[in-house]
């Protein structure tokens, strides 16, 4: 694919912006040429032949960010190859098994016809500063349960997808 691949995210303490940097590097590693960006600050998305996007969960929804970029960019997200990861679960329950979207994540991709979702699991540490979060991070349930060799191996399914003949005809 001669193209661009834009990773975005959205993020409120950094964790799920780590993750997509970890993506853009798979991505980049495989030779595609690849942008990682907070979904607030891209404004277009006509340049990219690809997207991948993803948000962390708040409330079983995503953060306020991915969700506008995900409304905000219907029309042109529907015409590209799309994927989607939610992170999230303060556990181990995405390592061990595919955890479906949640209901409103999974509206989202069928909108848009998403090729793929993959919800990773999350991390809540004391840097988190909302009360909510703190107060879950001082009940001990807080941590970092981020896998980032799922994160690659899904990267890499992606990769080999939009450099397989014709990957990016939507
Ligand atoms: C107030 C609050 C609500 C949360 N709700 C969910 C949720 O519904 N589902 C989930 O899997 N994780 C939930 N989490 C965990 C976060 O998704 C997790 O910490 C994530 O990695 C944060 O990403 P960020 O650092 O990119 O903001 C919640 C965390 C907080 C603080």
């Amino acid at each position: 694919m001669a193209g661009t691949v834009l990773v975005a995210y959205g993020s409120t303490y950094g964790s799920t912006a780590e993750l997509a940097r970890a993506v853009g590097a798979v991505l980049g590693g495989a030779g595609l040429a690849t942008e990682v960006r907070a979904a607030g600050e891209v404004r277009d998305v006509s340049a990219y032949d690809a997207v991948v996007l993803g948000g962390a969960l708040y409330a079983g929804r995503w953060q306020r960010d991915a969700r506008r970029f995900a409304r905000r960019h219907r029309r042109a997200l529907s015409r590209r190859p799309l994927w989607l990861f939610s992170s999230g679960p303060l556990d181990s329950s995405a390592s061990q098994r595919d955890l479906p979207p949640s209901p409103s994540v999974r509206r989202v991709a069928r909108r848009l016809d998403a090729r793929g979702h993959v919800t990773f699991g999350g991390r809540l540490d004391e840097r988190a500063r909302g009360r909510i979060a703190r107060m879950i991070v001082q009940s001990g349930k807080g941590g970092d349960f981020r896998d980032f060799e799922a994160v690659s191996a899904w990267a890499d399914g992606i990769a080999s997808e939009l450099n397989s003949p014709g990957g990016t005809s939507s």
